[in-house]
């Protein structure tokens, strides 16, 4: 068993880079509701859309310690729950008098508290990132918190056999897709007990001004890396770019102060996205293809004009401002 525990003053505080848009703050008002009114809020959606970030975000709004759990088939109950961790071992000797010895022992049973039962003690918030990569029978004891407002205690501490939840006890859950490798199956009863909302891909707006946030690009360049990624990744069916793939092409725009129109920005577009269209595509792409497609949809992005017949669609770009 591992203990982390991070409180809100703690945490990273992302909230001044958090970027929040229209469609953003129609979910963010949804949830804040919804988390207010008692309901665990659940976030499912494919890797990068922004779960972890908004979860966390949320939970500093609820303006109470956060305690984060991050998913994992290692963790076992123990590590949520706690438990039992052994005895401490004390030996008392007496001899005041030469002539009489005597001596005591004590053995007392030493107890870790656990994230959750911690979070549910302290009215923390909780945020169970990506709790489907757990087994799920760990996640059985959040069955009882979520309904009952009990958290089960495993064996007996000092005669406590469970927590009473405190009333300012929030949860917020993230997962991927149940298709996902590494994912297992949520019971129905757990997803029974939230509400899930389902986020797919950003919208253009929300994903150019993420990019630029976290690059530090300025909006019209974040633009142009934006609609590359976006439309090299329709090129190819089953692949679907992903926020964070953005956000390092720009970085490395920005740090390497790479043209638009050099070789090096195609190659690095290629070295992020290449791998992936082959892994989601099941068939090996040559590079060749790859390069060829990549070279048409930068010329395609930079000047829509001199777009080819065979280009996916051309979605959104326009210097100085967004298409929504
Ligand atoms: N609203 C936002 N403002 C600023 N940055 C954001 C926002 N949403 C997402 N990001 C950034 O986008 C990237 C991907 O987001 P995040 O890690 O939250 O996605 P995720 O859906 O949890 O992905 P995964 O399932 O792979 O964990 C991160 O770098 C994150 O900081």
């Amino acid at each position: 068993m591992n203990q982390r525990i991070l409180l809100t003053s703690q945490f990273p505080d992302i909230s001044g880079d958090f970027v929040i848009t229209e469609h953003l703050q129609k979910l963010i008002d949804r949830a804040l509701s919804y988390l207010k009114a008692g309901f665990p809020v659940h976030f499912q959606g494919p890797s990068g859309t922004g779960k972890t970030a908004l979860a966390f975000y949320l939970a500093r709004r609820l303006d109470r310690p956060v305690m984060p759990i991050h998913g994992d088939s290692e963790l076992d109950s123990g590590d949520i729950v706690g438990g039992p961790s052994g005895y401490s071992h004390t030996l008392y000797i007496d001899n005041f008098v030469h002539s009489v010895l005597k001596r005591k022992e004590e053995w007392e049973r030493q107890w870790i508290v656990g994230r959750l039962t911690m979070a549910c003690r302290e009215g923390m918030t909780l945020v169970y990132d990506e709790f489907t990569r757990s087994h799920p029978e760990v996640n059985n004891v959040l069955l009882s918190v979520l309904e009952e407002g009990v958290l089960q205690l495993p064996g007996v501490k000092a005669g406590e056999k469970y927590v009473r939840v405190h009333p300012g006890f929030r949860a917020i859950f993230t997962s991927n897709p149940e298709e996902y490798a590494g994912v297992y199956k949520s019971q129905d009863a757990l997803r029974d007990r939230m509400i899930t909302i389902e986020l797919g891909q950003m919208d253009l707006e929300t994903e150019i001004r993420i990019t630029a946030r976290r690059s530090g690009l300025a909006e019209d360049q974040a633009t142009v890396v934006v609609n590359v990624v976006r439309n090299f990744a329709g090129a190819f069916p089953g692949f679907t770019s992903t926020q964070r793939r953005s956000i390092m092409i720009a970085k490395l725009v920005r740090e390497q102060a790479l043209s638009f129109d050099s070789p090096l920005f195609q190659e690095v577009c290629l070295d992020v996205l290449g791998s992936e269209v082959t892994r989601k595509n099941g068939n090996p792409v040559p590079r060749e293809v790859l390069e060829k497609k990549m070279a048409a949809v930068i010329a395609g992005v930079l000047s829509p004009e001199g777009r080819q017949e065979d280009e996916p669609s051309y979605r959104g770009f326009r210097f100085g401002g967004f298409i929504k």
